[in-house]
């Protein structure tokens, strides 16, 4: 297979920005997608000033920042797509809407072209399953922010054959990433573990075990974790947290993943955390104030 040099990403959120970042860093051209003009735009805006940290730290050069940002080209016409040798597709976390986009893209890509997913937690082989090339499509699991985290999980669905999964493999290597290859089940490795915790920190703000300081502090004090639970479910996005929750509960058949009624009630609140300026943290106030 010939080498990876052009990428698309589907979804200029956070994750699509940080995917885009390090792939022009390593020197791919990168077409970034978006149903709206403004998610383009504020995703070049996140991109350089991330770049722009880092070249204040020096862990880049000020040339490799400006011919990064120059390899990024962006836009609402998925037909720029037709140019990638491998696609990413970053966008919300719901299965019909991920269905919807593999339908709208397979007809514009080269034959040749990879498909893979960033999904959270959604079936690898399902989604493959919906366009015309299972053997060539995967799951790329990227960890955010993805400027700064190591670990790319890949997972093969059941069609994926042994020439895409070592050319994404490679290419994650290319972006500096450290790789984990993970069995396509519910949510894989790191969310199968990682969101039940998000998810029981949530329980224990609602039994009033503890409030948001106080569960977050013992987690980053006690355990030694970056970030407390409910500060990182912010950083995640809530409706994130709740999808992947919801995949695992419904596909697992087991209730200890039953989504927290609280976690529930910000979503439907449209409290999704750092993105939406509240979930239980409020960010209008510096540094954020606890809400409960
Ligand atoms: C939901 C899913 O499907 C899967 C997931 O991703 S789950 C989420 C996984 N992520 C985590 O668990 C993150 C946990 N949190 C952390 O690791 C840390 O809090 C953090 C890295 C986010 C921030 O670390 P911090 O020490 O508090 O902040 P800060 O000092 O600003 O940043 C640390 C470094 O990262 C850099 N950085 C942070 N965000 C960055 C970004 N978006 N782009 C580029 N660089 C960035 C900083 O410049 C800094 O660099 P140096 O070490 O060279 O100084
Ligand atoms: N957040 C995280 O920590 C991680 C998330 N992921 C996964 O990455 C994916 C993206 O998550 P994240 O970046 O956090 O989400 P965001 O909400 O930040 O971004 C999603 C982006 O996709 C856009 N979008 C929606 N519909 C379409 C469409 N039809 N075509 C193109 N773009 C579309 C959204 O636009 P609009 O805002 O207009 O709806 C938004 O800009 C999800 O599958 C998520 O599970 C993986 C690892 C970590």
């Amino acid at each position: 297979m010939a080498e990876i040099s052009t990428l698309g990403v589907i979804g200029a959120g956070q994750m699509g920005n940080g995917i885009a970042h390090v792939a022009a860093l390593a020197g791919l051209d990168v077409v970034l997608v978006d149903v709206k003009a403004e998610a383009v735009e504020k995703a070049r805006a996140t991109i350089a000033r991330n770049l722009a940290r880092q070249v204040s730290k020096g862990s880049i050069e000020a040339s490799a920042r400006d011919a990064a940002l120059d390899r990024i080209r962006g836009g609402t016409e998925m037909a720029a797509l037709s140019a990638a040798d491998l696609v990413i597709e970053a966008a919300t976390e719901r299965e019909d809407l991920k269905v919807s986009i593999f339908r709208q893209v397979v007809p514009l890509l080269k034959p040749e072209a990879i498909l893979a997913s960033n999904t959270s937690s959604i079936s690898i082989t399902r989604l493959a399953a919906v366009t015309d090339r299972p053997h060539r499509f995967i799951g790329m699991h990227f960890m955010n922010p993805v400027p700064v985290m190591k670990l790319v999980e890949i997972i093969r669905g059941i069609a994926t054959d042994e020439e895409t999964f070592n050319a994404v493999q490679q290419l994650a290597e290319r972006m500096g990433k450290t790789t984990a290859v993970a069995q396509d089940f519910p949510a894989f490795i790191v969310n199968r573990v990682l969101i039940p915790m998000i998810n029981e920190a949530v329980y224990a703000l609602q039994e009033g075990v503890g409030d948001v300081r106080s569960i977050d502090a013992a987690m980053k004090l006690g355990a030694a974790h970056p970030m407390g639970p409910l500060e990182l479910g912010d950083f995640i996005g809530l409706d994130t947290c709740l999808a992947i929750m919801r995949v695992l509960h419904a596909e697992m058949g087991d209730s200890k993943y039953r989504p927290s009624p609280l976690l529930v009630k910000h979503v439907e609140a449209g409290w999704l955390g750092r993105k939406s300026g509240r979930g239980f943290y409020d960010y209008s106030q510096d540094p954020p104030r606890p809400t409960r």
